[in-house]
């Protein structure tokens, strides 16, 4: 089977992630870069500006649903501020057996599952088809450190790609198709890699976490667990402020 994700990684990156968002202190009266944290919705930024209780250095925003809205918006905010680090975060769909409702996903990477061209063979990635770029690594410290301390926290956390799709899936070979698509695939969402790419513009750090509000499968939106998903959200607030700040 193809899988995007490992002719993905082959993409030359400017993206280091050993350096970047790290910045010199030694000046006196150098302000700390801050943590932009990007959501679709104002729901989902809500929850997040709860779970963080007011902790200085940082500003979350709802730049509206699917990629385009979240690289625009993330653009936009960056050039107005000042940031270290910019986080992808909201609900999401968790694959069956890889992430229950309710459950938080931190990105190990981030992946535009369909962007690419259907082809007689089947679906190629952007990437492999040589016109764009379809995978990005979440900063892999930040990451482990955020997994490790929403775990310790007793959250339910994984890790593992976090696939951004323009249509949410609706249907079990769809999901399975992903799934097939992109090996570990923990949990689908509509932002990640749009956020990602204007993070990456400025050669910053990026992230992404999604509580598990529905499972990606056959669509049953009356189903959806939106307030559980944003309690999960919110609940992981303190840990990203103790992490990130
Ligand atoms: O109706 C509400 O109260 C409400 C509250 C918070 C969020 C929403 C959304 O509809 C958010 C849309 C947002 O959610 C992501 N998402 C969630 N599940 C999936 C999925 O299975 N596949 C793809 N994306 C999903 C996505 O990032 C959307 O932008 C409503």
């Amino acid at each position: 089977m193809f899988s995007i994700y490992k002719e993905a990684c082959a993409v030359t990156s400017r993206f280091d992630p050993g350096h970047a968002g790290e910045q010199d202190l030694s000046k006196p009266g150098q302000a700390l870069p801050g943590v932009l944290i990007v959501t679709a919705v104002e729901a989902e930024a809500e929850a997040v500006r709860r779970g963080l209780g007011g902790a200085d250095g940082f500003t979350v925003i709802a730049a509206g649903a699917g990629p385009a809205a979240a690289a625009a918006g993330t653009a936009a905010a960056l050039a107005a501020g000042s940031y270290g680090c910019v986080v992808s975060a909201g609900i999401g769909g968790g694959f069956p057996g890889r992430a229950a409702l309710g459950s938080l996903v931190v990105a190990s990477e981030l992946v535009h599952a369909d962007l690419g061209a259907e082809t007689p063979e089947g679906f190629r990635s952007a990437a492999e088809l040589g016109f764009g770029r379809t995978l990005y690594p979440a900063d892999p410290g930040r990451a482990a450190r955020l997994a490790a301390g929403l775990a310790a926290a007793g959250l339910d956390v994984s890790t593992g790609p976090v696939l951004t799709v323009s249509a949410a899936t609706g249907s079990a070979e769809t999901a399975a198709a992903l799934a097939a698509r992109v090996p570990g695939a923990a949990a689908e969402a509509m932002e990640g890699c749009g956020v990602a790419a204007a993070a990456l513009a400025l050669n910053l750090p990026v992230l992404e976490i999604r509580a598990i509000s529905n499972p990606v499968g056959p669509r049953d939106r009356d189903a959806w667990q939106i307030g559980e998903a944003l309690e999960a959200l919110a609940a992981a607030g303190p840990i990203l402020s103790e992490v990130l700040k």
